[in-house]
């Protein structure tokens, strides 16, 4: 029996892939496998029952990855499962941020007991028009599942789409529409564009990435759109440039009090992925994810350990899983192991990422506690399992 923890709520059609060998705890430190979604797991401490985490969206800067590899716990997450839900936010950002749709409902909210409302309108209406987005330049920075798509759709709608990232990978550059224009510095997106989105992850290297210098470099009254993370944007910066009208609008999906507020900010409270399909497609993959780790030991998506399959594990026979860290002779330690019990291997597999690899051994005979021990105590084992 394994036990699962949902440090947030995950939509019921993920659970359901869990079948009678899974039970729901509350109990975190009895778990087996966690799933979250944005909940924040730096400071918690994890169990040695604990063998996974799902991450049930793309970001995974809520998890620390490398502490949960030192402890032999795989974390994945859901990569492209919720794209498309943000990528219709970010087009709905651009148009609120293009058209002053947001005072409009709030000026007939203020009127609505008025009689002759619909005359009023008229009148006021000119305080809310805007500009269209068909011909205007937009920098999609990060070309990823969101990106690509936000790229595409861009281009649709009649924008003319520069994109940038020099680590863009193969499959995004095949969905990427030929009208792209690929930027080969992040600056000439700055110089070049009337709106700029950013949909890069949250590491040391892109955090604060669009600063002063980088809004120096951008035109007047750009639009910058950041559905990506707060932390990529200095928001002092920012605060800055609304109030010198340097930017027009500061669309966010990251609700801090340094920006709620601020005039020419459009302050959304993180629901790029909120939508049914998203939570939906999230919660599946990522119960597979743990579904195939738990029962066959395959890692599919993981962000801190090397992706490996060995496929379904046999009914007859067991199969020993081991993380440890990349260093020489492990693989002749564990065989040499093996080897003195007189076990016969059927099927290995070894990747390796990092700092940190992995090991799947299919073995014919009963693995005994006293070999699982020996193996867990060679120096660089971080975690073994045999899955009977
Ligand atoms: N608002 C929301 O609800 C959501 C926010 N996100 C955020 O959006 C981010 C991107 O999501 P996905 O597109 O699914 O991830 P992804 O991993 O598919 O794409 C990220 C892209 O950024 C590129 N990149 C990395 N460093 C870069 C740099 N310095 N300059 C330019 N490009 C760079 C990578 O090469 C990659 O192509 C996530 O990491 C997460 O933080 C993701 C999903 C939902
Ligand atoms: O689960 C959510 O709503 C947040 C989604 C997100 O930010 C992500 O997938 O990175």
């Amino acid at each position: 029996m394994y036990n699962y923890h949902c440090l947030n709520p995950i939509a019921q059609i993920g659970l359901d892939i869990f079948n009678e060998a899974y039970q729901k705890t509350d109990a975190v430190d009895n778990a087996d496998a966690i799933l979250v979604r944005s909940a924040a797991m730096h400071d918690m401490e994890f169990s040695t029952s604990l063998k996974a985490i799902a991450r049930a969206g793309a970001g995974v800067n809520n998890i620390p990855l490398d502490k949960c590899a030192e402890k032999g716990i795989v974390v994945f997450n859901t990569p492209g499962a919720n794209a498309n839900g943000v990528k219709e936010l970010v087009i709905a950002g651009m148009l609120l941020a293009s058209r002053d749709v947001i005072g409009g409902i709030d000026w007939v909210k203020e009127h609505e007991a008025d009689a002759d409302l619909a005359k009023a309108a008229e009148k006021a209406k000119k305080a809310f028009a805007g500009t269209e987005i068909q011909g205007k330049k937009l920098g999609v920075i990060g070309l990823g599942a969101i990106g690509v798509l936000v790229a595409n759709a861009a281009v649709h709608l009649g924008m003319d789409v520069y994109g940038y990232d020099p680590y863009v990978s193969v499959d995004s550059a095949w969905k990427l529409s030929r009208n792209i224009h690929h930027a080969k510095t992040v600056d000439e997106i700055y110089k070049e564009c009337d709106y700029i989105t950013i949909h890069v992850p949250a590491l040391d290297s892109t955090k604060g990435m669009i600063n002063r210098d980088a809004i120096q470099l951008m035109k007047e009254n750009v639009v910058v759109l950041n559905f990506a993370r707060d932390v990529l944007v200095d928001t002092g910066a920012m605060v800055e440039a609304l109030e010198e009208g340097k930017v027009r609008r500061y669309v966010t999906d990251f609700p801090i009090p340094e920006i709620a507020g601020v005039k020419g900010a459009i302050v959304i409270p993180h629901l790029g992925a909120s939508t049914e399909e998203s939570e939906d497609n999230c919660a599946v993959m990522a119960a597979k994810e743990l579904r195939d780790y738990l029962e066959n030991g395959n890692i599919t998506h993981s962000v801190n350990y090397p992706d490996c399959n060995m496929g379904t594990k046999e009914e007859s026979g067991h199969r020993i899983t081991i993380l440890h860290k990349n260093i020489p002779n492990m693989l002749g330690q564990f065989t040499a192991l093996l080897a003195q019990e007189n076990m016969n291997i059927s099927q290995m597999t070894n990747k390796s990422r990092k700092e940190y690899a992995y090991v799947m051994i299919d073995v014919e005979a009963e693995v005994t506690q006293e070999l699982e021990e020996k193996l867990n105590v060679i120096e660089g084992v971080l975690k073994v399992r045999v899955i009977k």
